[in-house]
């Protein structure tokens, strides 16, 4: 099992490596054979090994109030000083159908199952069917925003959003905030208050902030607010351990 486990984190680093190493085409006529070969690698190795596409930027389904926000996040995420351009407070987060997408072992799973395995929120192909979705992170504010849009797929009460993906998405933020600030890590506890029914295809806003850190333990509050901010629609607070491959192989 330490072996699988192993082979499983060494996926996930080559995940992040492979995403930098690309090499890009030089333009133009007068390429060395040098370059050139530089650049059939390079095609051969995109061909190989995909970019896995990023699904937290726009496409055609999201509406004006989901574009808005991103529009208004994704410019604090650079901001001009003295004709410059730095690097803001803000922090897009990009988000992929898998995150161990060259996994070649699994804990409990079969190789099979592992190479089929996606992410819960991002399992759907159609654009703008489920959950539309894109988290900010402010690392001085300690404090990330998602911006997400509820498709048809997601529907609970006739026309409004099943709470269990409410909750799944107040996780999955909390838990991203969590993982950003403490590593890797798992979900203890999850309280939730729904106080407000969210509209199928409306836009929300989730809020996730630091309460404290102790030891292994994360404790994170989030609240899910209408686009304008008027409505308050859900409140959690949440508990993340810290876990270790060790952790989980002593489990
Ligand atoms: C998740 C990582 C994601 C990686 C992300 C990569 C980048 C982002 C990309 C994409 C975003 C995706 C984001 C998705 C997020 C989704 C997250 C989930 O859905 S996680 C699945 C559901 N959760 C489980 O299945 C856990 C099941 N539970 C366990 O495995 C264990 O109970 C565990 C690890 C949580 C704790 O077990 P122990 O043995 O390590 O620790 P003990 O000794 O029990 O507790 C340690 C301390 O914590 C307290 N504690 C434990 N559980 C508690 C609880 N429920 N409430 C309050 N305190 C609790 C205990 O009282 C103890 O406290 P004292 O040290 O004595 O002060």
């Amino acid at each position: 099992m330490a072996r699988s486990l192993g082979q499983m984190f060494k996926g996930f680093l080559r995940l992040g490596s492979g995403l930098t190493t690309r090499t890009p085409c030089p333009p133009g006529p007068g390429s060395t054979h040098r370059a050139s070969l530089l650049c059939t690698t390079a095609a051969l190795q995109s061909f190989l090994f995909p970019k896995p596409r990023d699904l937290s930027l726009p496409n055609s389904s999201w509406g004006p109030d989901m574009m808005r926000l991103y529009e208004h996040y994704n410019s604090l995420c650079e901001v001009e000083t003295e004709g410059e351009k730095q690097p803001g407070p803000w922090r897009r987060l990009p988000s992929y159908n898998r995150i161990l997408k060259y996994a070649t072992g699994g804990v409990y799973l079969s190789k099979i199952i592992q190479s089929k395995a996606r992410l819960f929120t991002r399992n759907i192909k159609q654009q703008g069917a489920a959950f539309e979705y894109v988290v900010f992170v402010n690392k001085e504010e300690q404090k990330c925003v998602c911006v997400f849009q509820a498709g048809h797929l997601l529907e609970g009460p006739p026309g409004h959003v099943h709470g269990g993906a409410i909750a799944t998405m107040i996780d999955s933020v909390a838990g991203t905030h969590a993982t950003y600030l403490s590593g890797l890590v798992l979900t203890a506890n999850l309280n939730i208050n729904y106080r407000s029914p969210i509209s199928l295809g409306s836009t929300v806003v989730l809020e996730s902030f630091l309460d404290k850190k102790e030891d292994r333990k994360t404790f994170i509050s989030c609240k899910v607010t209408s686009a304008d901010g008027s409505k308050l629609h859900t409140e959690a607070t949440a508990l993340f351990l810290s876990i270790t491959v060790s952790n989980i192989i002593g489990m």
